[in-house]
C-alpha cells in the first residue's frame, strides 16, 4: 500500500516504555498533526519515522519498504528550534545538504553541479520568502525567518515527508499565522506527507487534514511509568463537519488533560 504504515509498534527506553501498540496508515499527501499530554512520546514516535530510533517491537513501512537504517533524504525534519548552522550564511545553510548529498567526503561541489545546486537553493529561498537575505548569518534573522530556513533547508532535499516537531512554538501569533500560510502552501505545490507535533490544538485542528491523539490508554496511578501511549484519537479534519464533531471536541480536552500521580503520604 503507498503511504506510510506503522504496524504494531512499541519502543522502550531502558525498561521504560513510551509508546504501545501503534498501528497507522498514512497515504502519501496527508498533513496529519500530533497532539498530546507532554512527555506522551509524540517526539519519540517522529525520531522513530525519522530513522533515528529503532522501534523495539514492529516495524515502520514507506511505500511497503522496511524504512533505512539511517535518516535518509527522504525525510526531511524541522525542530522547533537550533535547526539551521550559525556559522554558515542563508545561502550555505540550504546549499549543505546539496553539496554532502553530491560530494559525501569534501563538502563541496563544483561547475554544473554546483549552479545547478546554487538554483535549486534559491529557488527554494525564494518559495520561503528569504530571497533577499541570502548573504545574512542566521543570527541576523528574525526568529519566523530562521524557522523559515530550517524548512528550505529541509525541503531542498526533496523529501517525500517532512516532520515538523513544534516548528512554530517559539514564534509570536502574527508570525505563526504566516507560517501556517506558508506550511500549507509549500504542502500542496510539493504534494509532502507531513507529520507534525504541536503543543498548540488550534493549530493541530487548523492546520491538518488529520488529527492524531497520543495518549496512554492504561494508567496506573501508583507508577505513571508503567505503561506507553498509543494513539487514542484519528480524526479526519478535511470536512467542516469532523472539524465540529463531538469526538473531537472531546479528544482535545483528553489530549491535554494532565495525570498525577497520588501525592505520597
Ligand atoms: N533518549 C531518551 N532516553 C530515555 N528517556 C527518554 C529519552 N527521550 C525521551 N525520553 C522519555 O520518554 C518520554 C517521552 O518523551 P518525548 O520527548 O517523546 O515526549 P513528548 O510527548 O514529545 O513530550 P513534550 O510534549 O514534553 O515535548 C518522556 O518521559 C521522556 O522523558
Amino acid at each position: 500500500m503507498s503511504g506510510l504504515d506503522v504496524n504494531g509498534l512499541w519502543l522502550r527506553y531502558g525498561a521504560t516504555p513510551v509508546l504501545e501498540r501503534v498501528e497507522l496508515h498514512v497515504p502519501a499527501g496527508e498533513l496529519v498533526t500530533i497532539v498530546g499530554a507532554s512527555g506522551c512520546g509524540k517526539t519519540s514516535f517522529l525520531r522513530l519515522l525519522l530513522g533515528e530510533l529503532k522501534p523495539t517491537r514492529g516495524q515502520i513501512l514507506l511505500e511497503g519498504k522496511p524504512l533505512a537504517a539511517e535518516p535518509g533524504r527522504e525525510r526531511g525534519v524541522v525542530f522547533q528550534r537550533y535547526s539551521v548552522y550559525p556559522h554558515l550564511t542563508v545561502l550555505g545553510n540550504v546549499l549543505l545538504g546539496l553539496e554532502l548529498d553530491r560530494a559525501r567526503f569534501t563538502g563541496h561541489i563544483f561547475g554544473r553541479a554546483r549552479r545547478v545546486a546554487l538554483s535549486r537553493a534559491r529557488a527554494m529561498l525564494e518559495a520561503v520568502g528569504l530571497a533577499d537575505d541570502e548573504a545574512k548569518y542566521p543570527a541576523a534573522l528574525s526568529g519566523g525567518m530562521r524557522q523559515r530556513l530550517a524548512i528550505a533547508q529541509a525541503l531542498v532535499m526533496e523529501p517525500a515527508i517532512l516532520l515538523l516537531d513544534e516548528p512554530f512554538g517559539a514564534l509570536d501569533p502574527g508570525t505563526r499565522k504566516d507560517m501556517h500560510a506558508l506550511l500549507t502552501a509549500l504542502w500542496q505545490r510539493l504534494g509532502l506527507t507531513v507529520f507534525m507535533v504541536t503543543h498548540d490544538l488550534h493549530e493541530g485542528f487548523a492546520l491538518g487534514t488529520r488529527l492524531l491523539v497520543f495518549d496512554k490508554p492504561r494508567w496506573d496511578p501508583q507508577d505513571p511509568s508503567a505503561y506507553g501511549a498509543t494513539i487514542t484519537y484519528d480524526l479526519p479534519l478535511r470536512s467542516p463537519e469532523a472539524r465540529a464533531s463531538p469526538e473531537l471536541a472531546a479528544a482535545l480536552a483528553s489530549a491535554m488533560r494532565p495525570r498525577r500521580a497520588p501525592a505520597s503520604a
